[in-house]
């Protein structure tokens, strides 16, 4: 794979996006048992075929026509035959599409384990960590690289059998870790079903050649000294920190979410961490409540343009204000701080007197205002258009997690109707994917003519697994903003 000199660098969550690693659904997905959904973090089981031809393939071909049009363009119908069997899509095959700027994280471990040394020790961790007894370690050894990737992956071998549960939640590869600058920090997952992914990860980050020359740059946050001696009650001292709570929102200011995944211990490491690196001037620490609902930051809220956001109405300042009219309830109901966010912003130069916010919409309103110099009116798109119960149930479909490709272009489900009329009530288009492919494909529009539009993707099966294309994705370049 050819290496650019500016490999990584992520200094905004708006500009263009020009590299990021994905994973599409592998066969594991089609392995999720209902009695351990959940377990796996995923709402229910989803249908294979349609998870990937009907939905993430058309994320495959975005993605292509905006970061390497060159893969895509003219080529739709012929990738798409049904007698081609979507090997375009499939990493390990001889036509897989291969790019280098929309990067399979399946294809990079297949890379690494050609090296044997590196081969034993990942067989030897994954085994370590899946409990296999040492004859299946010695059978696994003796794997092909794409075999075995594949293994790793999905934890099942060609002829079928389960070797070892599957990893679902490895779509999401914006919470394996994020790039900051030039570093990259490593995730801590919280969810024992994510322990694997974030094995497989470091492996390709410390081994793999198009990392080489950022090595030196990726942080891992350490563990709370002595932290196994620690009683139960004292997990929140553990250092759990998974990409959805790490936003980077300008090249001065990173905003870290303690959450139902990020702790406060880790949030604590990493502003240490970012500080003593010269990595970022700024850590904004965003707290939101431990629910399953919100379970990162970027649940809550994304960036559209550099003076829009889409987030949920219920931290906004209205619906605090709302909550505190009525003084007896409020009285009555014991101070209600459970639902509401709270912003402390760390300002390296002046480490002892940070800055608060009580709401959402201040907190961006000064990001849009200040780190970008932005002098337009800062607009907010609320989820659901901001109607009950449109708002909740649309939050919980990833509503608020859109991803942008370039300012004012974002990628968002297809299923969240009141948001799309939200959007259009802020001025943006709102186009489908299946007919914006034509449309590229025949000329009419391309990538560049697009502007202020939210792109919808089919979504029925991919919202089971509880994330968007926010957390589909982990740029690692985006034009300087
Ligand atoms: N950045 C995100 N919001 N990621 C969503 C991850 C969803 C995944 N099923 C989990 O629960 O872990």
């Amino acid at each position: 794979m050819p290496k650019d000199i500016a490999f990584a660098n992520v200094t905004s969550e708006i500009g263009t996006l020009k590299r990021l690693l994905v994973h599409s659904p592998d066969s594991g997905l089609g392995k999720v048992v209902p009695s351990k959904a959940q377990d796996w973090l995923f709402e229910d089981i989803v249908h294979l075929e349609t998870i990937r031809r009907g939905e993430y393939d058309y994320y495959t071909k975005i993605l292509l026509y905006f970061l390497d049009p060159q893969k895509v363009k003219g080529r739709i119908a012929e990738i798409d035959d049904p007698q081609n069997t979507r090997n375009f899509y499939k990493p390990g095959h001889p036509d897989f599409h291969r790019s280098d700027k929309v990067i399979e994280l399946q294809w990079l471990l297949e890379e690494i384990l050609y090296d044997r040394d590196i081969r034993l020790k990942l067989v030897a961790s994954v085994c370590a960590i899946e409990g296999c007894s040492h004859a299946k370690q010695m059978e696994l050894q003796e794997y092909s690289p794409t075999d075995l990737a594949k293994i790793f992956i999905s934890g099942t071998a060609n002829d079928q059998t389960m070797l070892f549960p599957p990893i679902p939640n490895f779509i999401f590869t914006r919470d394996i870790g994020i790039t900051i600058n030039n570093h990259i920090l490593l995730n801590k997952p919280a969810k024992k079903a994510r322990t694997r992914e974030a094995l497989l990860v470091r492996y390709i980050f410390f081994h793999h050649p198009l990392f080489a020359d950022l090595r030196d740059n990726i942080i891992e946050l350490p563990d709370t000294h002595q932290h196994f001696l620690l009683p139960k009650e004292g997990d929140d001292k553990k250092v759990t920190l998974e990409g959805g709570d790490v936003m980077v929102v300008s090249k001065d200011h990173v905003l870290i979410g303690v959450s139902e995944r990020t702790s406060l211990e880790a949030a604590h490491q990493a502003v240490h961490a970012l500080f003593e690196k010269n990595v970022v001037k700024k850590v904004s620490i965003v707290k939101i409540p431990k629910k399953r609902d919100y379970m990162h930051i970027d649940t809550v809220f994304t960036q559209v343009k550099r003076n829009v956001w889409v987030m949920l109405g219920s931290f906004s300042k209205k619906a605090i204000k709302k909550e505190d009219a009525d003084i007896v309830q409020r009285i009555l109901e014991g101070k209600k701080t459970d639902n509401k966010i709270q912003v402390i912003q760390f300002r390296k130069k002046d480490l002892d007197n940070p800055v608060y916010f009580d709401n959402l919409e201040d907190l961006l309103t000064d990001i849009s205002r200040n780190d970008l110099d932005c002098d337009e009116k800062v607009r907010f798109i609320y989820s659901g258009n901001n109607e009950f119960p449109f708002d909740a149930r649309e939050q919980w479909t990833d509503s608020c997690n859109v991803l942008a490709l370039k300012e004012g272009v974002v990628l968002g489900y297809d299923r969240n109707d009141k948001t799309s009329i939200a959007f259009q009530k802020a001025g943006f288009s709102v186009l489908h994917v299946k007919e914006l492919l034509e449309d590229f494909e025949n000329g009419t529009k391309s990538p560049e003519s697009l502007e202020n539009c939210i792109i919808l993707m089919p979504s029925a099966e991919l919202s089971r697994a509880r994330g968007g294309f926010h957390c589909m994705s982990m740029p690692l370049l985006r034009e300087a903003y």
